[in-house]
């Protein structure tokens, strides 16, 4: 049975002043029904985590180089987020994906530094918009995924996000019918790869435009287990009712 995680991604959003809004969580949650975990930019993670301290929160990372030092300017390894308190880290984002050019070969070889590390990676799959009006959408994610998700992992360590890009922080959001044929591909695949002990374990979240208006319904569905939240995610009220509806599906 793999666990419910509300998972936030403030990409590149957030200071000092954004930590307010995980007091407020923090109060609200002591003792969340689902793991909560927020992926701030690298500039608060240490501060979010330390704020966290042993609470219910887990912290991450949005990225994680694959070498673990050296000269590699601009970017952090997993034992530095792991230094910094981060327990997961995001890989493969379509914007990693997009903006920095990273293929299946290097979402794969960064998940398997972060997993080695001993941190749990959430690796990220989903169609664009033109691939899915071809038909192509299954195509695409199972390339993603069978290319981007490393050997080694666990129902403990590992997390799939299917994001649809055209989904991503546009509100829309595709057809609960369209996020069930995707989530149940997925499984299958991750049963067929790893065995169905590991295969059913593994949570499989869904983004793209989750709003506490659209998060129950999109809980409901078999094989989502949570949601990879961007926007929805930076506010504690927000982000609380997704964490309320993942509670309660
Ligand atoms: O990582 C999060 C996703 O890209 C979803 O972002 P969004 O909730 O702003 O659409």
């Amino acid at each position: 049975m793999a666990q419910k995680l509300a998972a936030g991604n403030w990409k590149m959003n957030g200071t000092e002043a954004s930590l307010a809004e995980i007091d407020k969580m923090l109060a609200a949650y002591p003792e969340p029904g689902c793991k909560v975990l927020i992926c701030p930019p690298a500039t608060l993670l240490d501060r979010l985590s330390t704020r966290i301290g042993d609470g219910p929160i887990a912290t991450g990372a949005q990225d994680c180089h694959m070498k673990a030092s050296g000269a590699h300017t601009g970017d952090i390894s997993a034992d530095m987020i792991k230094d910094a308190g981060g327990t997961y880290a995001i890989l493969g984002h379509s914007e990693r994906r997009t903006d920095h050019g990273e293929s299946d070969e290097v979402v794969k070889a960064k998940s398997a530094a972060a997993v080695g590390a001993g941190l749990i990676a959430v690796v990220c799959v989903g169609e664009t918009e033109a691939q899915r009006d071809a038909g192509q959408t299954l195509d695409v994610v199972g390339t993603q995924l069978a290319g981007s998700v490393p050997d080694d992992v666990t129902g403990e360590t590992l997390v799939v996000a299917y994001e649809p890009v055209w989904a991503i922080g546009t509100g829309r959001v595709p057809t609960i019918e369209q996020i069930a044929e995707v989530h149940d591909f997925i499984r299958e695949k991750l049963v067929d790869r790893f065995g169905a002990e590991t295969g059913n374990a593994v949570s499989l979240l869904y983004g793209g435009s989750v709003k506490p208006s659209n998060a129950a319904e999109i809980f409901a569905v078999a094989n989502v287990d949570g949601a990879l939240v961007g926007g929805a995610s930076l506010k504690a009220d927000d982000f609380g009712a997704i964490i309320d509806a993942l509670q309660s599906a």
